[in-house]
């Protein structure tokens, strides 16, 4: 309360004047020392809230870490028998056994129903994941044909290993009485191995072709699953395939991805594989020799088999397929300009000489790139200096992949 003493006039304005100033001033000290105190406070606040932030992300990567454990692979896959209640549900595991398992908070009750397939973890056996109804082994690359239109005549060179491949697959399919009649089993299962691109597959193929038999290709690091069991799965379907669809050829590219040698399996994903070449020994080892049904494993690396695949009784006929020499690549060559129309100075057998280390695939290629430089000529034939050209751009190709890939193992080990 603002009491106004006798002063003159004036001097009243002055003094009432200083006091409203002085009254302001303090109230604005107190004001600007509540700012502060707030200041202050929100400083901390936001500290606060910042380390809470901090907290908090740490917590959910953890979290998120966590999930992502529960579901790496492998896992176990398995059939849902009952739903018991929102987290808990009976399932069959594709070993055979039943649990009462928890779900995943993350799996919507809704898709939970009796029959349907999941992934389990498989420390805790929760159903991390509910798999898609067609869960087919054709999604894995198995590749079935009825009978592949390559023949004997597409393949160039490999003269000995075609006639090893006829007596080992051929004959035992068209002429079973042959071996009757001597009283030997012919071979069980034939391992083609060699460089990438010498002919493998092509060679299988033919074979198909010519015993009309019904083609089952699969890609050995198909059969390498997530999931617990299902590489031996795929293994065992492949034959149940092969044996519905006899006369067949089972023919496993990349046996290597899962024939290699068991070394210590340390990690689950080893255990997997192995699980999966035990299915595929026992497969072998299941079906008889004078059967419909014929296997053939291709690699690049025979040196890492393991050799319980190639003892007797398993591919127990080992044909290499080399890299082709001049002749063989001049009967390629041939093949793949059976079809090209060549100009008069076109010398396949120069070509064939120029082209030391180059495998099938190699050349089959260098024949096409050359046509296609005559295309964007647009003139009529192919040229020597076509064929030139497409052996420096193969070249080149090769030597630019094999550089990236010393690039990336580079990397992978830096
Ligand atoms: N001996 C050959 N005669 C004719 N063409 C060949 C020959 N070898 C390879 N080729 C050509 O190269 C292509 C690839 O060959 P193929 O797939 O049979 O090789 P591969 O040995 O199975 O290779 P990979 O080991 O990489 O699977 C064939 O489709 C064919 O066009």
């Amino acid at each position: 309360m603002v009491t106004k003493s006798r002063i003159p006039e004036d001097t009243h304005h002055s003094e009432d004047t200083y006091r409203m100033v002085i009254e302001r001033l303090s109230e604005l000290e107190a004001r600007n020392q509540e700012l502060r105190e707030e200041l202050r406070q929100s400083k901390t606040d936001r500290q606060y809230l910042e380390t809470q932030k901090v907290r908090y992300e740490r917590e959910v990567r953890k979290l998120r870490s966590e999930i992502e454990q529960m579901r790496s692979p492998p896992l176990i896959v398995g059939t849902i028998i009952d739903v018991v209640d929102s987290n808990r549900a009976v399932v069959r595991s594709s070993a055979g056994p039943k649990f009462l398992v928890r779900t995943s908070q993350f799996i919507n009750i809704d898709d939970l129903k009796p029959g349907v397939r999941c992934t389990m973890n498989q420390q805790t056996l929760a159903i991390v994941e509910v798999l898609p109804s067609a869960f087919d082994s054709q999604i894995y690359g198995m590749e079935v044909e009825t009978r592949p239109t390559e023949t004997y005549v597409d393949v160039g060179g490999l003269k000995e290993q075609t006639i090893e491949v006829r007596e080992a697959v051929e004959l035992p399919l068209k002429k079973p009485h042959l071996f009757e009649q001597i009283g030997i089993l012919p071979p069980k299962g034939i391992l083609l191995h060699g460089p990438p691109g010498t002919g493998k597959t092509l060679l299988a193929r033919a074979v198909a072709h010519e015993t009309e038999a019904t083609f089952l290709r699969v890609v050995g690091s198909e059969l390498v699953q997530k999931y617990i069991g299902e590489g031996a799965r795929l293994v065992r379907e492949l034959f149940e395939s092969a044996k519905k669809n006899a006369p067949s050829i089972i023919f496993i590219d990349e046996i290597d991805a899962i024939g290699a040698s068991r070394g210590q399996e340390t990690s689950s994903g080893d255990r997997e594989v192995h699980r999966t070449l035990m299915q595929l020994l026992a497969e072998m080892d299941g079906f008889d020799n004078r059967g419909d049904v014929k296997i053939i494993g291709a690699t690049n690396r025979i040196d890492i088999l393991d050799p319980a695949l190639l003892r007797p009784g398993r591919f127990d006929r080992i044909i290499e397929i080399p890299l082709p020499d001049v002749e063989g690549r001049l009967a390629i060559l041939r093949i793949h300009t059976k079809k090209i129309t060549l100009a008069d100075d076109v010398d396949l057998l120069a070509l064939a000489r120029v082209t030391e280390g180059k495998n099938g695939a190699d050349l089959s290629a260098i024949c096409m790139e050359a046509g296609m430089f005559a295309i964007r000529d647009e003139r009529p034939s192919v040229t020597r200096s076509d064929f030139e050209r497409a052996i420096r751009k193969i070249s080149a190709d090769f030597d630019r992949n094999k550089v990236s890939q010393m690039a990336s193992i580079g990397t992978m080990f830096a």
